[in-house]
C-alpha cells in the first residue's frame, strides 16, 4: 500500500527521494475482489492454456470470434430462476442504459449471428475466448470473473454436432496430457425431462424453470428440491417420477422407462455411436441427472467432470435451438459450450500437470562501455530483424549484474559489444552454461 508521507511535528514533510504529492490517497494496489492480475508467470500460464483452446478450435475449422465484454442487460433478463441471473454484474451506464458485464458469451454469439442475419452461411462454426462476469457476494469468497473458451455450431439439428463438441473438448485435454482415467463426460438430454412432464401434462413454460430447480440437485437438500418442484406445481407423482428418471445411469434402463420411440433415447444412442467412431467412448457416460443451469437448453446436455470429485464441472455445453427466436430473431439449431480457465488449472495441479513455462530470452546484448550503447542498439535491431529475442542492457552496469539478469532470463547468449572488438566489426558471444565463447562479424550474428 502506497502511504502518504505524514508532517512531522515542524509541519514539515520529511519525503522520500522520490517525491510524492502531498494529496496522494492511500489506494489498495490490490486488484477488486474477485478479479485476478495476471503478472508475467501467471500470464505465461494462461497464455499455454488459451494457445491450446485456439489451436484445437483452429483444428476443428472453426472460426474466431468476439464480442464487447459490456452487453445489454436485457441479453441475460430470463425467468426460469438462473443462478446467472442472481448475479448479474449490471448498472445504469451516464445515458441511463442498463447494462451488464456478460455472465456468459452464448448470448452475444446469438445476438451477432441475427445481426449477421442471412450474410452469414449456415453451418456456422465459430469458437471466443473471453472474461465473463459474476456479482456475487464475497461471502463465498469466489471469484467474480473467469476467461470461458466457448465453441459454438449454429445450423446443424443433428447429434453430429454435440459429438464435434464433445470430441474438441477430448482433443484439448489429451494435449495438454489430462486422460478419460482423469475426467469424464456425463452425458444427457433435457429431452428426458421433456417426455416424463409430458406425461404429466406440466406446461411449456414450466418446464425451464424445472431444469433449473433439478440443476440444484447435490448443491441444495433433496427436501428442498422437492418444495421448489412444488412450487411450480409440479404434483407429488410428477415429482417422484422425475427423481427416479434422474437417477438412471443407463441408456437401456433409460429406454425400458421412456420406450424408444422418443426423440431423448434416439438422439443419445446416435451420440454414443458417434462417440464410437470418434474414439471418445471411454471419456463418455450416460447420466440422467445431468441438466445443466442455463435455462435455453433445448436437448442433449453435457459437462466434463473429474473422476476423483473434487472439483466442480470443468466445461459444460449442450443444444440450445430456441435461443435466437427468444430474441426476435429466426430459430437456427445451435449446439456449444463453455470451458472455464479455473477449474481446469486447478486440475492440472491436484495431477501435477501444469507446464514448466520459464521465460525465455535467446539473447543478452551489453555494451561494455557507455559509449558504445549505440553500438549495442544496432546489434540488438540486427539480431531482432532476424526474428531474434534480444533483451538490450539499457545502463551502464557492472558484468556481475549482466550475468545474474542473464540468468534470471534464461538467456542462452551473452553478446557483449566492446570497443576493441567493435573497432574490428565484431562482438563476443559467450553461450551461457557452457563456458564456449567466440568472436564473430555482426553482420553474420544468426
Ligand atoms: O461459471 C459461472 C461464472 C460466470 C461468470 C464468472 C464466473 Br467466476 N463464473
Amino acid at each position: 500500500v502506497i502511504e502518504t508521507p505524514r508532517a512531522g511535528r515542524s509541519g514539515s514533510v520529511s519525503s522520500p527521494p522520490h517525491q510524492v504529492a502531498d494529496y496522494a490517497q492511500k489506494i489498495d494496489v490490490n486488484p477488486p475482489k474477485g478479479t485476478r492480475d495476471f503478472p508475467p508467470e501467471e500470464m505465461r500460464l494462461r497464455n499455454w492454456l488459451f494457445d491450446n483452446f485456439k489451436e484445437v478450435s483452429r483444428l476443428f475449422g472453426f472460426e474466431e470470434v468476439d464480442y464487447p465484454v459490456l452487453e445489454s442487460e436485457a441479453l441475460y433478463i430470463r425467468k426460469a430462476g438462473e443462478e446467472i441471473r442472481d448475479q448479474l454484474y449490471c448498472f445504469e451506464d451516464r445515458g441511463n442504459r442498463r447494462v451488464a458485464l456478460r455472465p456468459e458469451l452464448t448470448p452475444s454469439l446469438a445476438r451477432l449471428v441475427i445481426q449477421k442475419g442471412k450474410s452469414v452461411p449456415l453451418p456456422i462454426k465459430w469458437f471466443a475466448v473471453g472474461q465473463c462476469w459474476r456479482y456475487e457476494r464475497m461471502t463465498r469468497g469466489r471469484r467474480r470473473e473467469h476467461y470461458q473458451w466457448n465453441m459454438d455450431i449454429i445450423g446443424v439439428p443433428h447429434v453430429t454436432g454435440e459429438a464435434e463438441l464433445i470430441s474438441s473438448i477430448v482433443t484439448f485435454f489429451k494435449r495438454i496430457g489430462i486422460t478419460e482415467k482423469d475426467v469424464g463426460f456425463k452425458i444427457s438430454s433435457r429431452k428426458v425431462l421433456q417426455e416424463v412432464l409430458g406425461f404429466y401434462s406440466v406446461p411449456e413454460p414450466l418446464f425451464a424453470k424445472a431444469c433449473i430447480i433439478i440443476d440444484k440437485m447435490g448443491k441444495i437438500p433433496m427436501e428442498e428440491i422437492k418444495k421448489e418442484l412444488k412450487s411450480i406445481e409440479l404434483s407429488n407423482e410428477a415429482i417422484e417420477d422425475l427423481l427416479q428418471v434422474l437417477s438412471i445411469k443407463s441408456l437401456t434402463e433409460l429406454e425400458e422407462k421412456l420406450g424408444g420411440a422418443g426423440e431423448a433415447v434416439s438422439e443419445l444412442k446416435q451420440l454414443f455411436s458417434l462417440a464410437e467412431n470418434f474414439g471418445y467412448s471411454d471419456w463418455i457416460q450416460f447420466d440422467a441427472s445431468v441438466v445443466r443451469g442455463l435455462a435455453y437448453y433445448t436437448g442433449v446436455v453435457f459437462e466434463g467432470f473429474d473422476r476423483e470429485g473434487k472439483l466442480r464441472a470443468i466445461c459444460g455445453g449442450g443444444r440450445y435451438d430456441r435461443l435466437l427466436s427468444t430474441f426476435g430473431g429466426d430459430d437456427h439449431p445451435a449446439c456449444g459450450f463453455g470451458f472455464g480457465d479455473a477449474v481446469i488449472i486447478e486440475l492440472l495441479k491436484e495431477r501435477g500437470l501444469l507446464p514448466e513455462l520459464p521465460l525465455e530470452v535467446e539473447n543478452i546484448v551489453c555494451a561494455l562501455d557507455p559509449n558504445l550503447q549505440g553500438a549495442a542498439a544496432r546489434v540488438a535491431s540486427v539480431l531482432r530483424g532476424k526474428g531474434q529475442c534480444v533483451d538490450l542492457v539499457l545502463e551502464n552496469k557492472p558484468l556481475k549484474w549482466v550475468f545474474k539478469r542473464a540468468a534470471r532470463i534464461n538467456a542462452r547468449r551473452l553478446i557483449l559489444v566492446g570497443s576493441a572488438e567493435w573497432e574490428r566489426g565484431m562482438v563476443s558471444v559467450k553461450i551461457l552454461g557452457t563456458g564456449e565463447q567466440y568472436e564473430v562479424d555482426v553482420g553474420e550474428l544468426e
